[in-house]
């Protein structure tokens, strides 16, 4: 049972997703920190169980390709504690094409600009024949990475994000509008098998693609964002003289609480704020001082502007500058 996954560069996000399934199949639990979330009002997608998924969505053989047999070494020390799983990994530099004729599924995780020179490589439109790829690359366009594969390969596009890494990712999907050659059947077992994949490290939704670069900023860069809000209240609390790392862990713990109350109960985060403010009192003072540094517009802002910046990668004429970045 099960397929063979090949992930086509495997760095920070490869490395997550990988991880993530390993770490799945090692211990299937869909909800590793013992969290079972309901349906809340203002989230329309429960999060899928395993349980609504069959067997072999899940792949049961992986590759993962690199440029540097350096990465390969780092790889393999790093997948050593993953067990039976994570040792069978088969961890290859310069072996794109050998690998992809190899798999089933591949997911595409290189920098964006680098896409086309993989999809295009010599051989490489043999071996995805008949195959269903997915990417992950800011930026890139269903209808580019279609310029770049055969037509009987099938194209899923997505937007993860680090926390995948211990299966508390984000993933946003998307497949074309239709596939002319392809049968329906053929297009729901492909969305079964992403949302099998993405959902078992964290939470997957499909969305239009018109969506992707607004996703890229808001659920892609968004752990960086978050992170910085983080640092900032740790920051504020060793200021008031709080050993460092107990500043931390309240900051996380308490993000972590305030974004489960929304995630997983459905209340909305005015609602919460509001509870938190008695009158009168020390959090009202503080809301203040937030909202004197314009905090709302400039996140609001930060996510704008990310977007942007997101439209423009893996696009030839306007990301020429930033090419080896
Ligand atoms: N970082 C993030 O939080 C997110 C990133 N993304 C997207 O994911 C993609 C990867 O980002 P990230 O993981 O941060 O990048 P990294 O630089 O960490 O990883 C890129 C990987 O690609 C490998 N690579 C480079 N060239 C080739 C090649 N020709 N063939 C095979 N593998 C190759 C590199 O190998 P080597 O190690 O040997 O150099 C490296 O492992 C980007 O497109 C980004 O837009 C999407 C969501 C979130
Ligand atoms: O910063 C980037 O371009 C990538 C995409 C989303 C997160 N990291």
């Amino acid at each position: 049972m099960g397929y063979t996954l090949c992930v086509i560069g495997c760095g920070t996000m490869g490395v997550a997703i990988l991880s993530g399934v390993v770490d799945t199949l090692r211990t299937p639990s869909p909800f590793p920190n013992g969290v079972t979330p309901s349906s809340p009002s203002g989230i329309s997608t429960p999060v899928p169980t395993l349980s609504t998924v069959s067997d072999d969505s899940l792949p049961s053989r992986f590759i993962a390709c690199v440029s540097r047999e350096d990465s390969v070494r780092r790889l393999k020390r790093t997948f050593e504690s993953y067990g039976p799983i994570g040792q069978g990994i088969q961890f290859v530099a310069g072996h794109n094409v050998d690998s992809v004729r190899q798999a089933d599924v591949i997911i595409l995780c290189s920098k964006p600009h680098q896409a086309e020179g993989i999809l295009t490589a010599h051989g490489m439109a043999e071996a995805l024949d008949g195959k269903l790829l997915i990417s992950i690359l800011a930026g890139v366009k269903i209808s580019q990475m279609r310029d770049w594969t055969p037509a009987s390969t099938r194209l899923i596009r997505a937007m993860p994000n680090t926390p995948c890494k211990i299966r508390e990712g984000m993933t946003v999907l998307s497949s074309p509008d239709a596939e002319l050659h392809t049968p329906l059947s053929v297009l729901a077992r492909d969305k079964e098998i992403c949302t099998s994949i993405f959902s078992s490290i964290g939470r997957a939704r499909f969305l239009d693609e018109k969506h992707f670069d607004a996703c890229t900023a808001l659920s892609g860069s968004g752990p960086a964002f978050a992170c910085i809000f983080l640092e900032a209240m740790a920051d504020g609390g060793v200021m008031m003289g709080l050993p460092r790392a107990e500043a931390l862990e309240l900051a996380a713990q308490t993000l972590q609480g305030a974004a489960r109350m929304t995630l997983v109960s459905g209340a909305h985060p005015a609602a919460i704020k509001d509870t938190v403010t008695t009158p009168g009192g020390c959090t009202i003072a503080g809301v203040l001082i937030l909202e004197d540094g314009r905090v709302r517009s400039t996140v609001a802002r930060a996510i704008q502007v990310a977007t942007e910046r997101a439209s423009e990668l893996g696009q030839p004429t306007k990301h020429a500058s930033h090419k080896h970045h």
